[in-house]
C-alpha cells in the first residue's frame, strides 16, 4: 500500500484511478469478440470458452435434478443455518423496500397512479472465478423472488472438475430457481443478453463480477437492447479513519476486500499519520496470516494510505471517488454519514465491518464500483421492478384536462394530438346530460372510493373451498356439532347463492345483480363506505326520510346535504338541477318515503338519474304495497340507480334482517368486495328460502293489510282529532292531528298501544305514523283514539264552562 502525504487536491483524480482502468480497451476488445463466439456458436460456443476459460469439460450446460439433489447433504448444518439467518435479514430489509401503488388525482376526475410490475425475465450472474460468491446469489435471489419476477436463470462459471459449488445449488434451491447454467465470464452475459439453445435470452443482467463480466454488461446493455443492473466490478473498499480507529479493525476490513481480487482496490485515509503507520503495519501483520494472501498482495500493490489534513478533506476526497463501500471508521460516524454524496454502502462506527454487508446484515452486497456510485444506486427490489404509471379520466376530467392539451398539443403543430380530445370532448357535449356524459365514459368514475378499488377482499375458507366434503378441516368449526338443538355448525354461504337464484327468478333480474344484507341498513351503510371517503365526500338525503340515511353518513364521517321535500312531500321542481350541480357520492330516495308514506314522482326520480352524477338510491322498502312497477325494471337503463328491497315489510320477516340491494353486476361485486364474508346467517337463509317457496302466499298478506289501511283511513277521518290523512303508498299512515300529537302518543301508549311519534320531523309538525296492523289491532287503535278524541272535547268543554 502506498502512502501520501497530504497530496495536493489536483493530484486527488490520479488517485483516484482504479487498476482496472488502464486495461479497459483490451478487455472490450476481448468481450466483443467472445459476444461474437457465442452469438455464432450458442450452446457450443458455451462449452468451448468453459474449457478455454475455466478448464472444465463440460457434459451438460445445465445443472441436472440429481446435482440439485446432491448439493443439500454437502451443506454443512451450520452454514445451512446461517444461510438462511441471512436470507431472512435480507428479506427483511428489501420486503420493506415495497410500496403501494401511488394514486394522484391531479385535478378534479384526472386520475394518475403508478405501480410496480417485475420484470418478467431476469439473468442473475453469481460469481465464481476465484470463489465461489453464493451469497451473491442470495442478494440476487431475494429481491426478484420478492418482487415476483417469472422467469429467474442464473449463470456461474464451472469449477475445474465440471461442478458448481453445491452451496450455490443450495440457495438457488431455498429460492425456489431451477435454472442454473455452467457458464461464466462475459460468455454468460452473452448468452443472457443474446440467448442460445440453452439460455433463454432475458430483460435484464444483474450481478457482480470480474472486469471481463462487468465490461460484458456494458456491452451488452449499450448495444444488444438488454438492462443491466449497473456496473458491479472489481470490489472496494475507502475507510475513514481518525485518530479514533482502531487500526486492526482498519487493517481487516482492508483485506477483506483485497483479498477479492488482484484487480481490487482499498483506500484508507485518515488525518492522523500514527493511524496510517498503525494500521500499515496491521495490514502486512495480517496479510501473512490470509490464505489468500497473494491475491490480496496484488491489490494492494494498486491500494493507497492517504494522510489529509481533516475531516473535511477526508469526505471530500471519498465524495470525489465514489467507493463502492465507504466504512466512517471514527466516533463521529453519524455527522459525517450525513454529508456523504457518493457512496454505494456505507457502514457507520467502529463495531461495524463491511463484511456484514457482504453476508447477513439485510443490505444488497452488489454495488456499484469504479466511482460508478456517483450516478448509481446498488442493487434494491427496485432494480427487479419497472414503475408503470396509468391515468383514467371521468367526463369531468377530460373536460377540465382537455382544454389544456389542445392548446399545448396546437402549440407544437401536433393537430392529430388536439383532435384526440376534441372529439371526445365533443362526444361528452353533445350527450343529452351531464350524468349521460358520465355514462358514457365509465358509469362508476369517481364514485368508488380509491381505497376499494385497491383493496384485496378478504378471502373467506367458504370462498375457497365450496360445497361440503367427508372431511371439514378448512374452517376452525366445531366438527361434533351446535349447543343447542339446531345444528349450525358449519358457516353459511358467503354468496347465498340458493336465495339469489330464487329471488332472481321472482324480480327478472340476474344473480349478480342481487346484494343481500343484514337488513337494508347493511346495504345503506356499505353504499355509503363503498362511494365516501371519509371526511371528504357527501352524500344527499331528502327529509323527511328514513333515519339511516343520515346515521350511515355520520357513522362514516361523510358530510349530509338535504335536499327537502316539498309541503306535499315530493322532490322540489328543481332537485335535479341542484344535484347536478352537487358533487356528492350518492342519494337516498325512500319510495314509497318514510315516514310520509307516498310513492315520489316518477318523472322526477327520472329526471334525477339522467342528471346526477352519484349512485341514486331508491329505497323501495314499501314499495309491495304500493301501485307501482318497482324501479328493478329500469336497472339496464341506468347503470348508477341501485334499488333495495327487504323482506321486513310485506313479507313480515323483520326479524330475520334480510335487506336486498339491485344494481347492473360490476356495482353488487363491488358491493360483494366490501362486505363481512358471511353476512346473511345460515339461520336466516334457511328461513329466506322457505319464504320465497311461499311466495304465492304474498298478495294475499299483502291484500289483507291494504284493506286494513282502507279501513283505517276510513275511520280516522271520522275523527275530530284527526286534522289530515297524508296518502299511503306504504303499511302505514302519517296522520297529523288538530290536538298536541305528542299527548295523543302518550295517551295510546298508557292503553298499550305504541305508534311512532314523528313530530319533530321536518314537515311533520303534529304527526304520527301509525302502522297497520290486524284487524283486532286496528279497530284497537281507532277506539282508543276515540276515546282520547273524546277526551280532549270534554277537556275543552269544562275549560270554556
Ligand atoms: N461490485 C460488487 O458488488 C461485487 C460483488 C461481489 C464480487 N465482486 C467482484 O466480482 C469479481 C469476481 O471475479 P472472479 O474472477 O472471481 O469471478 P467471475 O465469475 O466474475 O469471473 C470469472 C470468469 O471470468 C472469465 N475470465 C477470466 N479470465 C479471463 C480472460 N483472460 N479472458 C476472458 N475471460 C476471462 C472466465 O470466463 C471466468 O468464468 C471480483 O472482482 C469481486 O471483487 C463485486
Ligand atoms: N465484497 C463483495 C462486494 O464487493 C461481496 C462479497 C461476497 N462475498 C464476500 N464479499
Ligand atoms: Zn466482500
Amino acid at each position: 500500500m502506498q502512502l501520501y502525504s497530504y497530496p495536493d487536491p489536483s493530484t486527488w483524480p490520479a488517485l483516484q484511478q482504479r487498476p482496472a482502468a488502464a486495461e479497459a480497451p483490451q478487455v472490450a476488445a476481448r468481450v466483443r469478440a467472445i459476444f461474437e463466439q457465442v452469438r455464432a456458436g450458442g450452446d457450443a460456443a458455451l462449452l468451448t470458452l468453459a474449457a478455454e476459460l475455466d478448464k472444465a469439460t463440460l457434459a451438460s450446460l445445465l445443472i441436472s435434478e440429481a446435482e440439485f439433489a446432491a448439493a443439500a447433504t454437502l451443506v454443512p448444518a451450520d452454514l445451512q443455518a446461517a444461510i438462511r439467518q441471512a436470507k431472512t435479514n435480507i428479506e427483511a430489509f428489501h420486503a420493506a423496500q415495497r410500496e403501494p401503488e401511488l394514486r394522484v388525482e391531479t385535478m378534479p376526475g384526472v386520475v394518475c397512479s403508478r405501480r410496480a410490475v417485475p420484470v418478467q425475465r431476469v439473468g442473475l450472474y453469481v460469481p465464481g472465478g476465484s470463489a465461489p460468491l453464493f451469497s451473491t446469489l442470495l442478494m440476487l435471489g431475494v429481491p426478484a423472488r420478492l418482487a415476483g419476477c417469472p422467469e429467474v436463470v442464473v449463470c456461474t462459471p464451472p469449477q475445474a472438475d465440471g461442478s458448481v459449488s453445491p452451496v450455490i445449488l443450495f440457495v438457488a434451491q431455498l429460492l425456489g430457481i431451477d435454472k442454473v447454467v455452467k457458464a461464466g465470464g462475459a460468455q454468460a452475459v452473452a448468452a443472457l443478453a443474446l440467448g442460445t439453445a440453452t439460455v433463454p435470452a432475458v430483460d435484464k443482467i444483474f450481478g457482480p463480477g470480474n472486469r471481463y463480466v462487468t465490461a460484458a454488461k456494458q456491452l451488452a446493455a449499450a448495444e444488444f437492447g438488454v438492462a443491466i443492473d449497473m456496473p458491479a466490478g472489481p470490489s472496494e473498499v475507502l475507510i475513514i479513519a481518525d485518530a479514533s480507529a482502531n487500526p486492526a479493525f482498519v487493517a481487516a476490513d482492508l483485506l477483506s476486500q483485497a483479498e477479492h481480487g488482484p484487480d481490487s482496490q482499498v483506500v484508507v485515509l485518515s488525518d492522523s499519520s500514527a493511524v496510517l503507520e498503525q494500521v500499515q503495519a496491521e495490514v502486512a501483520r495480517q496479510l501473512a496470516l490470509l490464505p489468500r494472501r497473494d491475491v490480496a498482495a496484488q491489490a494492494l500493490e494498486s491500494s493507497r494510505a492517504i494522510l489529509l489534513p481533516d475531516a473535511n478533506s477526508m469526505l471530500e476526497f471519498s465524495n470525489q471517488y465514489a467507493p463502492e463501500h465507504l466504512i466512517l471508521a471514527t466516533d463521529n460516524a453519524d455527522a459525517l454519514a450525513a454529508q456523504v454524496t457518493n457512496a454505494g454502502s456505507v457502514f457507520l462506527g467502529h463495531l461495524t465491518p463491511e463484511a456484514v454487508g457482504d453476508y447477513a446484515s439485510g443490505t444488497n452486497h452488489t454495488l456499484p464500483t469504479s466511482g460508478y456510485a456517483r450516478q448509481y444506486s446498488g442493487v434494491s427490489l427496485d432494480s427487479f421492478v419497472k414503475k408503470i404509471t396509468f391515468q383514467r379520466l371521468s367526463a369531468q376530467g377530460l373536460q377540465v384536462i382537455g382544454p389544456v392539451v389542445e392548446t399545448m398539443a396546437e402549440a407544437e403543430g401536433l393537430a392529430a394530438h388536439a383532435r384526440a380530445v376534441t372529439l371526445r370532448l365533443a362526444a361528452l357535449n353533445s350527450s343529452a346530460s351531464p350524468a349521460a356524459a358520465v355514462t358514457l365514459a365509465n358509469p362508476y368514475a369517481g364514485l368508488i372510493r380509491p381505497s376499494v378499488e385497491r383493496m384485496q377482499p378478504y378471502s373467506s375458507a367458504r370462498d375457497e373451498f365450496e360445497g361440503m366434503a367427508p372431511v371439514m378441516l378448512d374452517a376452525n368449526e366445531n366438527s361434533l356439532g351446535s349447543v343447542g338443538p339446531d345444528d349450525f355448525s358449519r358457516y353459511p354461504d358467503p354468496h347465498q347463492r340458493a336465495i339469489k337464484a330464487d329471488l332472481a327468478r321472482l324480480k327478472g333480474v340476474a344473480p349478480n345483480q342481487i346484494f343481500l344484507g343484514n337488513g337494508s341498513d347493511e346495504a345503506i351503510d356499505l353504499l355509503v363506505r363503498l362511494t365516501c371517503t371519509p371526511g371528504q365526500d357527501s352524500i344527499v338525503i331528502c327529509p323527511p326520510t328514513y333515519g339511516m340515511y343520515e346515521v350511515a353518513a355520520n357513522l362514516n364521517d361523510v358530510r349530509v346535504e338535504r335536499l327537502p321535500l316539498n309541503a306535499d312531500f315530493q322532490l322540489p321542481p328543481d332537485a335535479a338541477e341542484k344535484l347536478a350541480a352537487s358533487n356528492a357520492k350518492l342519494v337516498f330516495l325512500c319510495s314509497p318515503n318514510n315516514p310520509t308514506g307516498n310513492l315520489l314522482a316518477q318523472e322526477a326520480i327520472e329526471t334525477i338519474l339522467r342528471n346526477f352524477r352519484g349512485l341514486v338510491v331508491v329505497d323501495e322498502a314499501y314499495a309491495d304495497f304500493a301501485d307501482a312497477p318497482s324501479w328493478i325494471t329500469r336497472l339496464a337503463e341506468f347503470p348508477r340507480l341501485v334499488v333495495m328491497q327487504t323482506f321486513s315489510k310485506a313479507w313480515g320477516l323483520a326479524g330475520l334482517r334480510l335487506g336486498v340491494a339491485y344494481a347492473s353486476a360490476q356495482l353488487i361485486a363491488y358491493l360483494d368486495k366490501i362486505k363481512p364474508p358471511y353476512n346473511i346467517s345460515a339461520a336466516t337463509q334457511q328461513h329466506a328460502l322457505a319464504a320465497l317457496a311461499a311466495a304465492p302466499q304474498l298478495p294475499e298478506m299483502r291484500a289483507e293489510l291494504l284493506d286494513g289501511r282502507r279501513w283505517l283511513v276510513e275511520k280516522l277521518a271520522q275523527l275530530a282529532i284527526v286534522e289530515h290523512i297524508f296518502p299511503s303508498d306504504a303499511n302505514f299512515l302519517l296522520v297529523r292531528f288538530t290536538v298536541d300529537a305528542t299527548g295523543v302518543y302518550d295517551q295510546l301508549r298508557s292503553r298499550g298501544i305504541v305508534v311512532r311519534n314523528r313530530t319533530t320531523q321536518p314537515g311533520c309538525a303534529g304527526c304520527l305514523r301509525l302502522t297497520v296492523g290486524t284487524a283486532e289491532e286496528n279497530v284497537q287503535l281507532v277506539q282508543a283514539l276515540t276515546e282520547i278524541g273524546a277526551e280532549q272535547s270534554s277537556v275543552a268543554a269544562s275549560h270554556i264552562q
